[in-house]
C-alpha cells in the first residue's frame, strides 16, 4: 500500500505567488481594526474570484466560517508560518552593482521575512564598506561566513558570465537556495533550490500583449472608418 506521508505535497505555483498579496491585504485589514475577512472581500482586493480565494487558503490549511469569513489574525499567522516568514530568513547577496545595490536598499524585503545580512563582491572590497547599511565583503570571505553564520539562502546579482562559477561556489559553501537575478540559467545539483527572476521574459510577455492590443485598437479603427 502506498504511504501517503511519503508523497510530496504539490502546490499550485500561481496560488503560492498570490500568498504575499493575501498577507498584504490582511495586514491592511488588521491595521484598520478588522477582525474578519470574507472571501469576496479578499477576492476583490486580489482581482480574482472568491472560489479561488477559498482554494488558495485551503492549501495552507485555513478554513473560513460561513457568513463570517476568516479570522484576520490567525490567518496572517497561518500564512506567515506556511511561507516560513515568521522568523526572518537570513540571506547573503553577491554582486553589489546596479541591481544588487537596488535590492540592498529595498526595505520591503523585511515584510517578506527576508533579511540580507551581508553582501559580497569581487575583491578587493575596502574594509568597512556598507551599502544601504549592509556590510560588504570580498567574495573570498563567502565560504567561511556562510558556514559560520549558517546561511542557507543567497541572492545572485553578478554579471551573467560570472553567474555559474559564483553559484557553484555558493553551493560548495553550503547554500541550499539561490534567488537568481542573472540572465544565466544555472546548472546545479538537483537538490539545490533555485528561483530565477526573469525580467526580460516578463517584459517580453508585456510587449507581445501590448503589440496584440495595439493591433486590436488599429483593427477597431479600421472597422469604424
Ligand atoms: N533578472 C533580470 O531580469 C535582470 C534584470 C536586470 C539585470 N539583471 C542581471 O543582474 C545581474 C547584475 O546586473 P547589474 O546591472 O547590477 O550589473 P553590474 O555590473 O552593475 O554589477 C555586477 C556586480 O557583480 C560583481 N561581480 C562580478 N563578478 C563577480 C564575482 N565573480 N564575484 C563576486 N562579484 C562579482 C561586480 O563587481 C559588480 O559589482 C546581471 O546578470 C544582469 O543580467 C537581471
Amino acid at each position: 500500500m502506498e504511504n501517503d506521508m511519503a508523497k510530496p505535497q504539490v502546490f499550485s505555483i500561481p496560488a503560492l505567488k498570490r500568498l504575499p498579496a493575501y498577507l498584504r491585504e490582511l495586514k491592511k485589514l488588521q491595521a484598520a481594526g478588522r477582525l474578519h475577512a470574507t472571501s469576496p472581500v479578499l477576492a476583490r482586493a486580489l482581482r480574482i474570484d472568491a472560489i479561488s480565494v477559498r482554494k488558495d487558503l485551503e492549501m495552507i490549511g485555513a478554513a473560513g466560517s460561513p457568513g463570517v469569513g476568516y479570522q484576520v489574525e490567525p490567518l496572517i499567522d497561518a500564512l506567515e508560518s506556511f511561507l516560513g516568514w515568521k522568523n526572518a530568513s537570513e540571506a547573503f547577496l553577491v554582486g553589489t552593482g546596479h541591481l544588487g545595490t537596488a535590492l540592498l536598499g529595498y526595505r520591503g524585503f523585511a515584510d517578506y521575512g527576508l533579511k540580507i545580512i551581508a553582501a559580497f563582491d569581487k575583491g578587493p572590497v575596502p574594509k568597512d564598506t556598507l551599502v544601504h547599511d549592509v556590510p560588504v565583503f570580498d567574495f573570498a570571505e563567502f565560504p567561511h561566513l556562510t558556514r559560520r553564520l549558517q546561511i542557507r539562502m543567497a541572492i545572485l546579482c553578478v554579471p551573467d558570465d560570472a553567474a555559474q562559477e559564483v553559484a557553484e561556489k555558493m553551493v560548495e559553501a553550503g547554500i541550499l537556495a539561490i534567488w537568481n537575478f542573472t540572465g544565466h540559467t544555472l546548472l546545479l545539483p538537483e537538490d539545490i533550490i533555485r528561483q530565477k527572476v526573469n525580467l526580460a521574459g516578463d517584459f517580453a510577455v508585456l510587449s507581445v500583449k501590448l503589440a496584440r492590443r495595439l493591433r486590436e485598437i488599429d483593427g477597431c479603427g479600421e472597422d469604424k472608418q
